[in-house]
C-alpha cells in the first residue's frame, strides 16, 4: 500500500504561469516586506454519512474541520496580518523562533502579493494543499486591506484553495459580508469566555473605535462583539469553529459555559487548545508561572463538552506561517526568496487528479475500517484503553518509532477506533546521543497508553518500552491506523476474555500539553 504525498521540494522545476497575481507582485515591487522580521504570528470526528451533504462538501478535504480529512490534505497560512487590536495574556508575538511550531510564531511577514505567490508556489507543490488561512501573526481583521487583497487575489487565481481565517472577533460583526462576499465557508473565532470577569483575568486590554478598554469593561465589549460576530457568520451559513484556549484556574471550569454558549449560536466545531506559557516566551502568565494543562485535564474537558457539539482534538497550534499536513511543517521549504525565485505553474488539472487519487485511497481507508469494525459486533466489554500511533500521514502506519516527532492517540473500545489527541515528543534518534534521556520523555508523553504502533522500532527502546507496560506493535507497518486499532484490540480483548492476560487500567501520561518535550 503506498502514501500519496507531494512531498518534493518547493526548488523542484516549475513551470510559469500566473498572470494577475505576477503583475501585482511587479507593481509591488520595493513596498513589501521581503524579509522583514516578523517575529511571532496562527475537526470534526464526523464522517460522511453523519453530516448533511452540503456540510460534508464543505468540510471533506479541509484538514481542521474534518478529523479524518487531516490525514490527507494539508494547509498553509500566510503571515500578512502583523497588528493586533487586543491583547491575551498568552500571547507575545514579538518573541521568534525558527525551530518553534506554535501560534503566533513567524519567520517572515508577507505583502498581500508575495503571499498570493507563496499559495501558488505551494499549491504546484503541494498538490493536496486544499486550504488557505490568514491567521495572524496578529489579527486578520486588525489588518483588513491586507487580509481581503490576499484574500482577492487568491480567489482570481487559485479558485480551488478555500479560505479561511481566524480572528478575535473583535471587529468581525464590521467585516462579515466581505467575508460573505469572498466566498470564505470556514471562520474561526477565540473565545476564551462569556464572562467579562473572567475575561478582564485573559485580557489587559482591548483597543476599539480609537479608544482603549481595559479590565471587566474591554472584556465585556469584546465578549459581545464575538458573539454576535459569530451570530451574524451562522446565520450567512458560514461554518464557524470556536477556538478557546484552556487556561487552568482561570476559565476552565468555564469553557463548558461557552462551550454551551457558542452552540447555541450555531458554531460547527469546538476546539479546546491547551495554553503554551513557556517563561523564556515572555508572555504575562509564562512570566506569572500559570501552567498549561495536562493531557488528562484537556481530554476530560474535551470529553465532557462532546455530545453538546462536535469537538476538535487534533489541532496542532500553528505558526502563522504554517505549511503542509498538520503535524509537519514545511514553512522552511518556502520562504521569500525561494518563491519569488520560482517558476510557477498552477494547474487545476493536475490538482485534480490528484486529489482524487487521495479520495480513492480514502475511501479504501474508511471501508477497511468498517469491515474491522464488524468483527467487534456484538463484543461485550467495558474496556476502554488508549494506544499511541506513530505515522507520516495518509492515515497509515508508516513512521519508524526513532522518527517520530508525535503520537497520534487513539481510544479503543467496542465502539471502535477514536482519535482523542496527539503527543509531541523528542525525536528517540539523537544520532547516537541522548536516546536515553529522549526515551524517557517519550514514555512519560505516551504512559497512558496500552500500546504504540510504529512501522519499525529498534532493539533498545523495544525491550525498556516493555519494561514500561507499553506494547511496541510492528505487526501492522504500513497498514492503515484504525482498521489496525481495532484489529489489535480485538485480539486484546480476546486474550483478556481467555484468562491468558489480565486487563490493567494505565496511570497518567506525566505531560503538560503545549510544553511537552523535555527542552520546553
Ligand atoms: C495567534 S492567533 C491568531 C489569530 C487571532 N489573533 C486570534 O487570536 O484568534 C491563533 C490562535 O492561537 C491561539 N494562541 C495564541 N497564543 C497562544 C498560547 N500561548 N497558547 C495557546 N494558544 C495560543 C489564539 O488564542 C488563537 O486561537
Ligand atoms: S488576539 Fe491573537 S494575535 Fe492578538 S494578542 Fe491575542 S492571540 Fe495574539
Ligand atoms: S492551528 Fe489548529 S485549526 Fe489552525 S491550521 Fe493549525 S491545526 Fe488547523
Amino acid at each position: 500500500m503506498h502514501a500519496l504525498a507531494g512531498q518534493d521540494g518547493a526548488s523542484a522545476g516549475h513551470v510559469v504561469d500566473v498572470g494577475e497575481v505576477m503583475q501585482a507582485i511587479a507593481e509591488h515591487k520595493g513596498c513589501g516586506t521581503t524579509g522583514g522580521s516578523g517575529k511571532a504570528s496562527c475537526g470534526s470526528a464526523a464522517g460522511q454519512g453523519d453530516l448533511p451533504t452540503e456540510i460534508w462538501e464543505k468540510v471533506k478535504n479541509h484538514p481542521c474541520y474534518s478529523e479524518e480529512a487531516h490525514h490527507h490534505y494539508a494547509r498553509m497560512h500566510v503571515a500578512v496580518a502583523p497588528a493586533c487590536n487586543i491583547q491575551c495574556n498568552y500571547c507575545n508575538r514579538k518573541y521568534d523562533c525558527a525551530n518553534e511550531s506554535r501560534p503566533g510564531v513567524v519567520s517572515e511577514k508577507l505583502t498581500p502579493e508575495q503571499a498570493a505567490k507563496k499559495v501558488l508556489a505551494v499549491a504546484s507543490t503541494i498538490p493536496q494543499m486544499t486550504v488557505l488561512g490568514i491567521a495572524g501573526p496578529g489579527d486578520p481583521l486588525a489588518n483588513p486591506e491586507k487580509t481581503f487583497r490576499t484574500f482577492d487575489l487568491i480567489a482570481k487565481t487559485a479558485p480551488d484553495i478555500k479560505l479561511c481565517l481566524s480572528t478575535n472577533g473583535l471587529t468581525l460583526p464590521d467585516h462579515v459580508d466581505t467575508i460573505a462576499g469572498f466566498n470564505v465557508d470556514h471562520v474561526t473565532i477565540t473565545i476564551n469566555m462569556v464572562d467579562p470577569e473572567i475575561g478582564a483575568k485573559i485580557y489587559p486590554w482591548v483597543f476599539w473605535k480609537h479608544k482603549r478598554y481595559t479590565g471587566v469593561e474591554g472584556a465585556k465589549l469584546l465578549t459581545d462583539r464575538q458573539l454576535l460576530g459569530l451570530e451574524m457568520l451562522t446565520e450567512r451559513g458560514i461554518l464557524c469553529k470556536v477556538n478557546s484556549v484552556m487556561i487552568p484556574g482561570i476559565n476552565d471550569k468555564h469553557l463548558v459555559e461557552v462551550n454551551r454558549a457558542v452552540k447555541s449560536r450555531g458554531a460547527f466545531l469546538h476546539n479546546i487548545m491547551p495554553l503554551i506559557s513557556a517563561p523564556e516566551h515572555g508572555t504575562v502568565f509564562g512570566l506569572t508561572g500559570q501552567r498549561g494543562p495536562t493531557a488528562q485535564e484537556l481530554k476530560a474537558l474535551q470529553d465532557s463538552c462532546e455530545g453538546e457539539m462536535n469537538m476538535m482534538r487534533h489541532c496542532r497550534q500553528c505558526r502563522a506561517d504554517a505549511v503542509g499536513l498538520l503535524g509537519e511543517d514545511r514553512s522552511a521549504e518556502f520562504t521569500t526568496d525561494k518563491i519569488m525565485a520560482m517558476e510557477v505553474k498552477y494547474d487545476l488539472d493536475t490538482r485534480k487528479a490528484y486529489q482524487e487519487k487521495v479520495e480513492e485511497e480514502r475511501v479504501a481507508k474508511v471501508a477497511a475500517k468498517q469491515e474491522e469494525l464488524s468483527t467487534l459486533a456484538g463484543a461485550v466489554s467495558d474496556i476502554k484503553l488508549l494506544v499511541a500511533v506513530a505515522t507520516r500521514g495518509s492515515g497509515l502506519i508508516n513512521e519508524h518509532f526513532g522518527h517520530a516527532k508525535e503520537f497520534q492517540v487513539y481510544e479503543l473500545s467496542t465502539a471502535g477506533a477514536k482519535f482523542v489527541g496527539h503527543r509531541r515528543v523528542d525525536l528517540y534518534c539523537q544520532g547516537g546521543y541522548g536516546e536515553e534521556d529522549s526515551l524517557e520523555t517519550i514514555i512519560r508523553a505516551i504512559n497512558d497508553c496500552h500500546a504504540v504502533f510504529v512501522a519499525k522500532i529498534g532493539g533498545c527502546p523495544k525491550a525498556d518500552l516493555k519494561a514500561a507496560g507499553i506494547d511496541p506493535v510492528e505487526d501492522y507497518a504500513h497498514e492503515f491506523i484504525e482498521k489496525s486499532a481495532i484489529a489489535w484490540f480485538k485480539a486484546y480483548l480476546d486474550r483478556v476474555n481467555s484468562g491468558e492476560i489480565e486487563h490493567v487500567a494505565r496511570g497518567d501520561a506525566e505531560i503538560r500539553q503545549g510544553a511537552l518535550t523535555s527542552a520546553a
